[in-house]
């Protein structure tokens, strides 16, 4: 199944949900639910930032995708009261394009590369005096006409935003004074994002209703608010004035989502580590590959939440289903030991 079509999928899908999510997006500190470590340290670092009227130091957010790392960035420049500039690594192409968007920074300007491990090196290597002493150094023309040029640049803030920090090179990692790692949220973290965002669409729902919502979405955000929608969908189907446990359970089941929030990508990954490896250990490469999906899919989306809830583990010759996949799968561990 294609990652985008994936009802649990952590990605986000397509322009609608992200306008969806835009709306739904907390706008300042108090606002942002859970990840409550980060929040304090960096509600210190913004406080002494704006008392020394300086721009705060580079950011770095990594975690597993629809943690709220964009959302969180947003929030930071909200709360600095400054410009909130965003692009991906994917769509900087060349130093020109990183050039042009350092250009309108204005001082303590923030500016948010998404995907930031994807930035072509070229363009990276210039960001690293950028981070550093706030100019670039370029080559403007062609051939005979070739010249260095040195461009000052107004003391930015640079927030990056990754799925694993492994993926970053050395020197880019370093240049982050502040590097943080977003958790998975807990179930009562997710039922007050829940609860927000059925406020946010005019939706009524019940707290155990929202816990169930909660439940199923693999400690991820983003999960939470689609499946809400989902579930809002068949109620009012049914005519549910309110959502309850009842209704999420149904439509959740029909989604094939489980009560630990798998669907049938991670079940048929997991019987697949079972029947064919004896439950590991066995590589990621091959284990993708058996159920026909990239590499890089299992090890951010598939992986992370696995590993999370005490699924899979990981060891020195491969990935291993634990105990409790066999228990929630119900297969019995010893009957298929060959
Ligand atoms: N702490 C939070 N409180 C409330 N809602 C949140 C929180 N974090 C995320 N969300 C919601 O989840 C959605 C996804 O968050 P966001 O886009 O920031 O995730 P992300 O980590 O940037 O994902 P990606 O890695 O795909 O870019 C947002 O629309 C937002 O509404
Ligand atoms: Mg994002």
């Amino acid at each position: 199944m294609d990652e985008d079509e994936r009802i649990i999928s952590a990605e986000s899908a397509d322009f609608a949900e992200e306008q969806t999510e835009l709306s739904l997006r907390p706008k300042t500190l108090t606002q942002y639910i859970g990840q409550e470590k980060i929040k304090q340290e960096v509600a210190v670092y913004i406080e002494a930032a704006k008392t020394r009227e300086e721009p705060l130091d580079h950011v770095l957010l990594y975690g597993p995708p629809g943690l709220g790392k964009t959302t969180l960035a947003g929030v930071i420049a909200n709360e600095m009261e400054v410009n909130f500039k965003t692009t991906s690594g994917p769509a900087i192409e060349k130093p020109g394009d990183l050039v042009a968007l350092l250009n309108e920074l204005r001082p303590g300007d923030i500016l948010f590369i998404d995907e930031i491990h994807r930035l072509p090196k070229n363009v990276e290597e210039i960001l690293y005096s950028a981070m550093e002493d706030f100019y670039i150094d370029i080559v403007v023309g062609q051939d005979a006409t070739a010249h260095p040029v040195h461009f000052p640049l107004p003391p930015f803030t640079l927030v990056g935003a990754t799925t694993r920090a492994g993926l970053l090179s050395a020197p880019l990692r370093a240049r982050f004074g502040i590097v943080e790692h977003m958790q998975y949220y807990t179930e009562a973290e997710l039922s007050q994002v829940v609860l927000r965002s059925a406020t946010v669409f005019n939706t009524r729902i019940d707290p155990l209703g929202a816990r169930e919502i909660a439940r199923r979405s693999r400690g991820t955000p983003r999960v939470a608010n689609r499946l809400l929608k989902r579930v809002r969908d068949f109620a009012q189907v049914a005519h549910k004035e309110m959502i309850d446990q009842e209704i999420v359970d149904y439509a959740l089941n029909l989604l094939q989502v489980d009560n630990q929030g798998l669907d049938e990508t991670d079940r048929k990954m997991l019987q697949t580590m079972i029947n064919l490896y004896n439950g590991g250990p066995v590589g990621l490469a091959t284990i993708a590959a058996n159920i026909g999906e990239e590499t890089e899919t299992v090890a951010d989306m598939l992986e992370p939440y696995l590993m999370q809830i005490g699924f899979m583990k990981r060891t020195a010759r491969g990935r291993m289903v634990t105990p409790a996949a066999y228990a929630h799968l119900g297969i019995d561990p010893h009957k298929n030991k060959k």
